[in-house]
């Protein structure tokens, strides 16, 4: 969803034959029509073209695949909402469902949708539901309202649901849309989503529409598909089997770093270079890997380009985080520093540039990161920035057309960024470097085999990198439980904090800090907080690094990339029913619980992801 209509261009939609909405006059209610001329949408996406005008019926539950920022969302909502414009639940009761994995991406969604309802005689109210804000008066909006559109996480959905009078607004919900549909029912999700549909009226009934849309739907998802989509569902695929993942205008770059302490000079020299050859506005999002990490670089370099710093990660308050998003979508330039909190979704409009500092935790993850710039039509770029350990992906993702910077050289022998941002780091104080070089572990244990290292030799590393890339005066200090956590313990080179005289760990001075074995934003955090041992095996990262077996697949062997079933042409076909039988095995073998104490929603919160 974007603030400004016109991103797709209805001459560049027209010069590609692409077809006009008019078309689907007498299929689509006249005044959604009209709501779609407000917002320049005189042409259907090739997405939006398929699912309207090619679904058997705008009831069909269906499997969709396009690439980022090709208007997937307007391809979903269009249809639930015709449905409940021709045949509302009655007052009070939803009618149409959509969850998304973060609540940035639901406020998205729910702006969207209103815009789309607004020119309606009565239109439809639309409410959102997910954490980090006020859940009382949302709830009681919700129940005194009638919420034909929900949005939610699904966290803040089971709470809701907990309720019997709540879920009895559900009871003639005639649509459920999962977006990101590969997130949604990956290992992390899952047991949220079971939850929330052992609630909602059974799909057997054959009572709502079950749609998926994702821009990476990987061979995995087949099998929970069933337990949203009938047998006979539609697949819908816009992306030739041959064509890579990402958006084929966005040039993709690597630069490899010999160390890790050369991360700071690197990205900083980077980012210069970008600006100095970009004619017109720079607005660019750098990922990096954990949420301290990302806190680091954003005070780092904050005020060290013309640019105005953004920060989004999830250990910021829900008002900071939501005050950061709609900052940076208005802003014309701009210079954000996240996790994948904003990695898959946001639709921030013009962005030129996606950096990326370290691995990034799968290859789908990357190709949605990739898919912040080039929306709609635009043009944008996009550099991965790695050390020389973590460039096995470059070698297992072949499928990305990624060359190599053309300025490397220039960016590695670039003493002067060296020196201004060494200078920069020394005054950050310790404590920020401290959090940063914990997740900076806690990230980088789980590629150890991928990266051919020892638990010695990354702890080696991680002190070179306080040491000398983030000019730490001595080597940070762990909690002995935090390295327990890490599966780090008895590793030679980790300083541990002295226990305190009450006989806990030291927390006075540069108080090491606790909990970064979950101090990431990417796909496994969750298992992490759920007391899952280090998930050198799930899902989520061997999807895409081609990591044998898995938490929910041990033994089974989770398919490698290349694999993809859903990228199976262009067009419009029946989907097969793949695996269902054993579809829930893995979601049930993730282990609940180990962490205790605070409220349920609390609990939630640190178990989840973004949500
Ligand atoms: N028919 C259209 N004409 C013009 N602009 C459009 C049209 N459909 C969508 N857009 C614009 O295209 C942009 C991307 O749309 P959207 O966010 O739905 O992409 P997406 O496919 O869901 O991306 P992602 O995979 O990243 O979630 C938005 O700015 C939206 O307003």
């Amino acid at each position: 969803m974007s603030t400004s209509g016109a991103l797709y261009s209805s001459a560049s939609l027209k010069a590609a034959n692409a077809q006009p909405y008019s078309v689907m006059e007498g299929k689509l209610d006249p005044m959604l029509l009209q709501a779609l001329k407000d917002m320049n949408f005189d042409f259907m996406t090739p997405v939006q073209s398929q699912v309207l005008a090619g679904l058997p019926s705008l009831k069909s539950d269906c499997l969709v695949q396009a690439k980022t920022g090709t208007g997937k969302t307007t391809a979903f909502l269009l249809p639930a909402i015709q449905n409940t414009i021709i045949e509302a639940p009655r007052r009070g009761q939803v009618a149409v469902l959509i969850l998304s994995p973060t609540r940035e991406l639901a406020l998205q969604i729910a702006a969207e949708a209103s815009r789309l309802v607004s020119r309606l005689r009565m239109p439809l109210q639309v409410h959102t539901a997910f954490g980090g804000t006020a859940k009382a008066s949302n709830l009681s909006k919700f129940r005194n309202g009638d919420p034909k559109i929900l949005v939610a996480t699904p966290g803040r959905l089971n709470d809701y649901l907990s309720e019997s009078d709540v879920r009895a607004k559900f009871d003639g919900m005639k649509t459920l849309i999962l977006d990101e549909a590969d997130r949604m029912l990956d290992a992390g999700f899952l047991p949220d989503i079971l939850k929330v549909l052992r609630v909602l009226p059974s799909k057997r009934n054959g009572q709502w529409q079950g749609m998926c849309f994702s821009a990476t739907l990987p061979p995995k998802i087949q099998q929970v598909l069933s337990n949203v989509l009938k047998e006979d569902y539609v697949s819908i695929s816009t992306i030739e089997a041959s064509e890579p993942p990402t958006l084929e205008k966005v040039p993709q770059y690597s630069i490899v770093i010999p160390e890790v302490e050369d991360t700071f000079p690197a990205l900083f020299s980077l980012i210069k270079e970008e600006l100095n050859a970009t004619e017109g506005d720079s607005k660019i999002i750098v990922f990096g890997t954990t949420a301290n990490l990302v806190a680091l670089y954003a005070q780092v370099f904050e005020a060290q380009t013309h640019l105005k710093v953004y920060e989004l990660q999830s250990r910021l308050s829900q008002p900071a985080r939501t005050k950061a998003t709609d900052a940076f979508r208005q802003a014309k330039s701009g210079l954000m520093f996240a996790t994948d909190v904003i990695g898959r979704g946001m639709d921030f409009p013009d962005v030129t540039l996606v950096l990326q500092v370290g691995l990034p935790a799968d290859a789908d993850s990357y190709t949605h990161r990739v898919g912040r710039t080039a929306r709609a039509g635009k043009d944008g770029r996009a550099v991965l920035l790695l050390t020389q350990a973590e460039s096995f992906f470059l070698k297992v993702n072949r499928q990305f057309p990624i060359n190599a910077y053309p300025a490397s050289n220039k960016i590695l022998n670039d003493a002067t960024s060296r020196s201004q941002i060494f200078n920069v780091l020394q005054s950050v104080e310790p404590k920020s470097k401290q959090k940063a070089y914990s997740a900076y572990l806690g990230f980088m244990k789980v590629f150890l085999n991928k990266m051919q290292i020892d638990a010695t030799e990354l702890v080696r590393m991680a002190n070179v990198f306080a040491m000398e890339g983030m000019q730490c005066n001595k080597i940070p200090e762990m909690e002995k439980k935090t390295v327990g956590k890490m599966g780090l313990k008895g590793v030679p080179g980790i300083h541990y904090a002295a226990p305190s005289q009450d006989g806990q760990p030291g927390m006075k001075r540069d108080a090491p800090v606790q909990d970064h074995a979950a101090d990431r934003d990417g796909p496994s955090r969750r298992l992490r907080h759920q007391g899952v041992p280090e998930p050198v095996n799930t899902f989520a990262y061997s999807n895409g690094f081609g990591v044998p077996g898995g938490r929910e697949g041990r033994g089974r062997g989770a398919p490698g990339r290349g694999d993809h079933g859903m990228r199976g042409g262009r067009g419009i076909g029946r989907g097969g029913r793949g695996g269902g039988d054993h579809g829930m095995r893995g979601g049930r073998a993730i282990g609940r619980g180990g962490r205790g104490g605070g409220s349920q929603e609390k609990r939630r919160e640190r178990n989840s992801l973004v949500a």
